[in-house]
């Protein structure tokens, strides 16, 4: 090569891995770079700068420019905000790379695992104006020259991830092929794999629609019976098929006599067809239930889609024979000499499937504890949210998400509490479905892994870390957080010794009858309680009268009912110490104004308890009022729901912390959680919610309802209904149906594989 050195064979290495063009030769040329480079990859926090002095070659220096434009940006600080994180990226798909290289610029170590030994993947992707953009800036065009010339804005899978393979290897990223994450018990698959070792404390899933770790809940959402299917031709690079325009879309309502033609020529109805020429011709299309059965692909007619389009009842060679008829007739027949192309299974690469059913996480994050320590977990990519076809949001919005989470990271390296890591990236984690190119920030020269650069309107504190507890383990175990609750029962006892009946002995059974809560209350408002009255055997009424107190004087709600209090068995201790702390944090506003005892007790619990991730779920979400003198003598009868701002979405009735579960912003008793319909109680994971109705259903009924609601007349309105049901809100405000009919059929498929 005329460029390079010839006396250097570094150069010519360098060569090789840039224009690499499967995963082993990238692997491999790399290893023979750093070999003879005498590099070591593993050393991950020098590898690149390394590596840019000793690689003296126009070439690669024209690289190291756009990646050092990339690195030198302010959020990654000189890479050193995370040096000390060690992070560990499961899937090598397009969004496992991408996160994995952001964790790089930030000066993580970071470990990718993937199974599959080769990138095979054909599909190509419909790119949004700011993943090209940002792809640029990786040095895209550098690895792959016809990176979206001209209008291109699309992409084979497999080139993409070659692309992001180099620029993280180049940065430092450690990625391992054909090993398999086999959960936190069996681990890697083979167990004796190197990569087993690796000691994290950051775990991102991205490995697709298919693998969610354990703590993750998901939501199936439902809408129209829609049959995609995707089939990839060899593209012989000719002249003939050079001349073959390609189709970015086109729907049925938009060439009707297209469609028409079609079907009468070949007996094939579809609703639209996307073409993309890349690496492949490929075609991905709608087709209709009624023609597949029609020509033989499905064999027999099912409701049920796993059903219907099982193995069992797909036609292999009549699906090919469908494909290839609809592309076929689609380029005019002009595309001379269409064979299929190859899988990785080495079969002719045609799929078919239901792009009705989407999943999304409920959680886009959470803390868990492994080999004792903590552990931050997050999910990128389809295993986020599946993406829904017809609207090619896939890669888009696996990098706004892959984006996000290294800016979780990032908090996470910078030593922020973990809750309200979990929290900000909650709150980040609702704009994702709604994103869409119209309504992200247009200067994409000013992205970065801040969300604020990408999305317009952000707020970091939409979801408060009180809501988030069941994301984030309680550690009581730890020597401070023990220190605390010595320290919390001290103060107990210091002020309530002395008072007949009440021995406080422990942050649990002492409690019971109420008369040690009344005690407390009494050392610090004296006339708020006539201890004298009080019986012990009367332990309902003492509760009650305390937690009413409690509430109304310093706004710190009851966590449980009085009832339970005094007849449950067990009494939850991190409640109860969540629950005295912020009574000592409340009273120790003030000294105590008489009774018996002065002085305050014990420094902020609360903060050492935060410290150890021991939760908010029990903080009050009002700041605590300070104690003021009383006007009144409070009702001890006072109804408790009377102050209730934590009314069941259901029932109405109260819904106390420790009984109250939640999802979809509302909060409601575990027992009240039941299908509309039927009464079937409902789980997290399991359910449709119609944004609609503001009503939960079981899987059975959301059919049921989605079929009533449909209107014969207006055909697009079950799509209206699906689309918001799918949260796509921008869709559910417009009110002229034939726009809708427009947005949802153009939309379709022009940017299919996403
Ligand atoms: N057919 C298509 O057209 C597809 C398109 N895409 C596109 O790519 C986008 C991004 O996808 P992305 O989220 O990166 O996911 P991908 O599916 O592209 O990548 C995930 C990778 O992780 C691997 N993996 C899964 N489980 C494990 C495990 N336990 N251990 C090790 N590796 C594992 C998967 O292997 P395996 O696949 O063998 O499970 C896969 O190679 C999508 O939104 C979509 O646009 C993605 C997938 C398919």
């Amino acid at each position: 090569m005329v460029n390079q050195d010839p006396t250097n064979p570094s150069h010519a290495l360098f060569d090789q891995f840039v224009q690499s063009q499967t995963c082993k030769e990238v692997q491999r040329t790399f290893s023979e770079l750093c070999h003879h480079l005498q590099l070591d990859p593993r050393d991950y926090q020098s590898f690149y700068t390394k590596l840019k002095e000793r690689l003296n070659y126009w070439k690669a220096k024209a690289l190291w420019i756009k990646l050092d434009k990339r690195a030198q940006h302010q959020d990654y600080q000189q890479g050193k905000v995370c040096a000390k994180t060690k992070c560990l990226v499961l899937g090598a798909g397009p969004c496992g790379l991408r996160t994995a290289i952001e964790l790089a610029l930030l000066g993580a170590q970071v470990v990718v695992l993937e199974k599959r030994d080769s990138f095979s993947r054909n599909n190509v992707l419909h790119l949004w104006p700011y993943t090209i953009y940002d792809l640029r800036g990786l040095a895209a065009k550098k690895f792959y020259g016809k990176f979206c010339t001209g209008a291109l804005d699309h992409i084979s899978i497999r080139q993409l991830q070659l692309i992001l393979l180099k620029v993280s290897l180049l940065l430092g990223v450690e990625v391992h092929t054909g090993v398999e994450f086999k959960g936190w018990m069996a681990e890697l698959f083979p167990d004796d794999h190197p990569a087993g070792k690796f000691q994290f404390d950051v775990f991102i899933s991205a490995g697709g629609g298919r693998f969610v770790p354990d703590g993750f809940r998901w939501k199936e959402l439902r809408g129209k019976l829609a049959i995609g299917i995707t089939c990839n031709f060899i593209n012989h690079h000719s002249a003939a098929e050079a001349q073959v325009a390609e189709i970015s879309g086109v729907a049925r309502i938009y060439n009707q006599k297209f469609f028409q033609d079609l079907l009468t020529e070949k007996g094939i109805d579809l609703e639209n067809i996307v073409y993309y020429k890349d690496a492949t011709h490929y075609f991905v299309m709608t087709a209709k239930k009624k023609s597949l059965l029609k020509m033989g692909v499905i064999k027999q007619d099912f409701s049920d889609a796993n059903q219907l389009l099982g193995q069992a009842n797909v036609d292999q060679d009549a699906l090919l024979r469908y494909a290839h008829g609809a592309a076929h007739f689609s380029t005019g027949h002009r595309l001379p000499n269409m064979q299929f192309a190859l899988n990785h299974a080495g079969q002719p690469d045609v799929a078919m499937f239901d792009f009705t059913c989407m999943h999304r996480a409920e959680n886009a994050s959470l803390v868990r504890e492994r080999k004792g320590k903590k552990l931050l977990m997050g999910l990128v990519g389809d295993c986020l949210v599946e993406p829904f076809w017809p609207l090619g949001t896939g890669i888009a919005r696996g990098f706004l998400a892959a984006f996000d989470t290294a800016w979780m990271v990032r908090s996470w390296g910078k030593g922020k509490p973990h809750l309200e890591v979990v929290a900000e990236r909650e709150s980040i984690y609702q704009l994702l479905s709604q994103t869409t190119p119209e309504n992200i920030n247009k200067n994409y020269s000013a992205f970065s892994i801040d969300p604020a650069t990408r999305y317009q309107h952000v707020n970091l504190n939409s979801i408060k870390a009180n809501q988030l507890q069941h994301l984030v383990p309680m550690c009581v175990h730890g020597p401070d957080s023990v220190g605390a609750f010595e320290e919390l029962l001290k103060w107990c006892q210091q002020h309530t010794a002395g008072y007949d009946r009440v021995k406080v002995k422990d942050l649990t059974q002492s409690w019971r009858s109420g008369l040690a809560l009344c005690a407390l209350i009494n050392t610090f408002r004296p006339h708020l309680i006539d201890m004298s009255s009080l019986k012990e055997s009367d332990s309902v009424h003492n509760n009650q009268l305390a937690f009413s107190l409690l509430e109304g004087e310093l706004g710190i709600p009851p966590i449980i009912s009085a009832s339970d209090m005094a007849t449950k068995e067990q009494i939850d201790k991190l409640s109860m110490v969540l629950y005295l702390t912020q009574i000592h944090d409340a009273f120790n506003e003030r000294t105590p104004t008489s009774g018996k005892h002065q002085g305050n007790g014990c420094h902020t619990f609360i903060e050492v308890l935060f410290k150890y991730d021991c939760c908010s779920q029990f903080l009050c979400s009002q700041p605590v009022a300070p104690l003021s003198a009383p006007e009144v003598t409070p009702d001890p009868e006072l109804s408790p729901t009377s102050m209730n701002n934590e009314e069941c979405y259901f029932c109405g009735q109260r819904v106390f912390v420790l009984e109250r579960i939640s999802t979809e912003g509302k909060f409601f008793h575990r027992s009240c959680f039941t299908c509309q319909q039927c009464g079937t109680t409902l789980r997290l994971g399991r359910y449709t919610f119609s944004q609609h109705t503001g009503k939960f259903y079981c899987e059975l009924h959301s059919e049921q309802i989605e079929n009533k609601e449909q209107s014969p007349s207006v055909k697009v309105g079950l799509s209206v209904l699906s689309l918001s049901r799918w949260e796509m809100k921008p869709f559910c405000c417009i009110p002229c149906c034939q726009l809708v009919a427009q947005l949802v059929c153009t939309e379709q498929l022009r940017t299919a594989s996403g």
